[in-house]
């Protein structure tokens, strides 16, 4: 299997993550359970404060649960410390809407950003290099944001969500910033470079066009499962 060891298993059990108290408490994910097998694709639809986001960022551990258990490849994330949870951090892959590049810095450099102040056994510049010519940025790589399309600038961020080799990657709404042919074309590229390198992707999204490209389209109602099937698509 390729290097993210064909991905990771996603396992949660009775997820629970409520913000405010008294009469501004919100319970935004609300007894979530939910298996994603190794290496699938699941796309997480709902309405605006359905609770997608907030699963992915306690699935990526950048919020913590109130209740329940989850386990990312047999590790429980939900009883992490900031340490561990900090390490665990570095091996998922997150893609947001906004790309969040570095403008002073070109596409090689914002790749290579996350890794540079960590050991690892790879060869940095290579690597980056290899994965802006998987995204389809050959020839570009010493190009600075600016000069690069909306498009073109995920596919930076994705190359970039990549460098650490996670075995998961978590998408917000990656294609919110992008019109509908880009944004399709970006998904095809996450789930292709998600079968070349091995990893697990769930990504959020309220395009239809998009969770379609997903194997599996889980729909949240005020942070509740209301439906999990196959997609179309699939
Ligand atoms: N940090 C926070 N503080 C308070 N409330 C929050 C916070 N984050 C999310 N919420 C609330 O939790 C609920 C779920 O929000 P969430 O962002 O997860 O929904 P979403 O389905 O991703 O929405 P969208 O599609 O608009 O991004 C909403 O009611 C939201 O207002």
């Amino acid at each position: 299997m390729t290097e993210g060891q064909g991905g990771t298993a996603v396992e949660v059990k009775g997820l629970v993550k409520r913000f405010g108290r008294g009469e501004s408490l919100i319970t935004a994910v609300d007894g979530v359970d939910l298996d994603l097998a190794a290496g699938s694709r699941t796309a997480l639809v709902g309405a605006s404060g359905s609770g997608k986001s907030t699963l992915l960022h306690l699935i990526g551990a950048i919020e913590k649960a109130d209740e329940g258990v989850i386990t990312v490849g047999g590790e429980e994330v939900t009883a992490l410390g900031r340490g561990p949870a900090a390490r665990y951090r570095q091996r998922v892959g997150f893609v947001f809407q906004r790309f969040h590049l570095l403008a002073a810095l070109s596409a090689l450099d914002n790749v290579l950003a996350p890794v540079l102040p960590r050991k690892v056994d790879f060869d940095r510049a290579a690597r980056a290099g290899e994965l802006l010519d998987a995204v389809g940025l050959a020839g570009r790589h010493q190009a600075l944001p600016s000069q690069l399309s909306g498009g073109q600038q995920q596919r930076v961020a994705i190359a970039r969500a990549l460098i650490g080799r996670p075995a998961l990657l978590l998408a917000d709404e990656p294609t919110g910033a992008l019109d509908s042919a880009t944004g399709e074309g970006v998904m095809d590229l996450i789930h292709e470079l998600a079968e070349q390198y091995g990893f697990t992707v769930v990504t959020a999204t309220h395009e239809h066009a998009v969770a379609e490209r997903a194997e599996r389209i889980v729909t949240l109602r005020d942070g509740k499962i209301v439906s999990d099937v196959a997609s179309e698509g699939s």
